[in-house]
């Protein structure tokens, strides 16, 4: 397995910040590319998108031999999950954001094993909270035919700088278990091997596997895996997600 270097070597260059001047949020929603559709003269913006923009029919997606590598394995991918209009809103909205360095839910930095910065999605955000509604479908799916018992999911951007990665290690931390399933969602169109930033996953049978981040795939696993990103030479986008068997928590305040 690749050894990753401590995110501590780079923290506190200037050049590694991110600048958001104007946040989004209902006044300022991003701005989609105009040749989403044939509207020209209006600019199109975040509002004019619809939950049926993110629907995928999870039942055909996920087939009976993923279902079956899911629970043998503990992870499988969904490549090409949304249609165009959503991975292009989902796309401009995480370039938009404000992020902020992670945090751990007891509020200690934790810069010295993960260098993303992140953005939890909230109701506010717009192409988000439809991608969140739309892994709440996914989730349902999951229970009725693993029996998973998931009761909600929660997702957050983010975006690591370069020279960033995420140490090994699990979703659910010290002897925790309400995480069920992680599924991350990558947004970088065209990234290459030698663009570094992949997702290491070690399988239920202890062998490790290599995920690229590329746009518009799926990651789903075990959350209980061991894993790590390894340190990306691109600025990475990704949109975390857990599916937990708990009621719901509030949102974590990132500010
Ligand atoms: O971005 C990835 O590929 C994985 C991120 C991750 O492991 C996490 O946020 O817990
Ligand atoms: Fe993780």
């Amino acid at each position: 397995m690749t050894e990753i270097i401590s995110n501590l070597d780079v923290t506190g260059l200037s050049s590694t910040e991110l600048t958001i001047d104007n946040p989004i949020g209902h006044d300022n929603p991003p701005l989609l590319t105009p040749n989403i559709n044939d509207v020209t003269d209006i600019p199109l913006t975040q509002h004019a998108l619809q939950l049926s923009d993110f629907d995928v029919n999870w039942e055909d997606r996920l087939t009976d031999i993923q279902l079956d590598q899911l629970v043998n394995n503990g992870w499988i991918i969904i490549d090409d999950v949304f249609k165009c209009k959503a991975l292009l809103a989902l796309q401009a909205e995480s370039g938009f954001i404000d992020y902020r360095d992670a945090q751990l839910t007891t509020g200690i930095r934790v810069s010295d094993i993960r260098g993303d910065k992140i953005r939890w999605i909230t109701p506010d955000l717009f192409a988000g909270y439809y991608y969140l509604q739309s892994i709440n479908e996914l989730a349902l799916t999951l229970n009725r035919s693993l029996f998973a018992g998931i009761r909600h999911s929660e997702a957050h951007y983010a975006c690591y700088p370069i020279g960033f990665g995420y140490h090994w290690h699990s979703d659910n931390p010290a002897g925790r278990n309400e995480r069920v399933i992680s599924a991350v969602f990558y947004l970088n169109d065209e990234w290459a091997t030698s663009d570094g930033g992949a997702l290491e996953v070690v399988d239920n049978h202890g062998k490790p596997h290599n995920v690229m981040p590329v746009a518009n795939r799926l990651i789903i696993f075990d959350s209980n895996l061991q894993h790590q990103v390894q340190i990306a030479h691109r600025q990475r986008y990704s949109i975390a997600t857990w599916m937990r068997r708990d009621g719901l928590v509030p949102f974590i305040e990132d500010s």
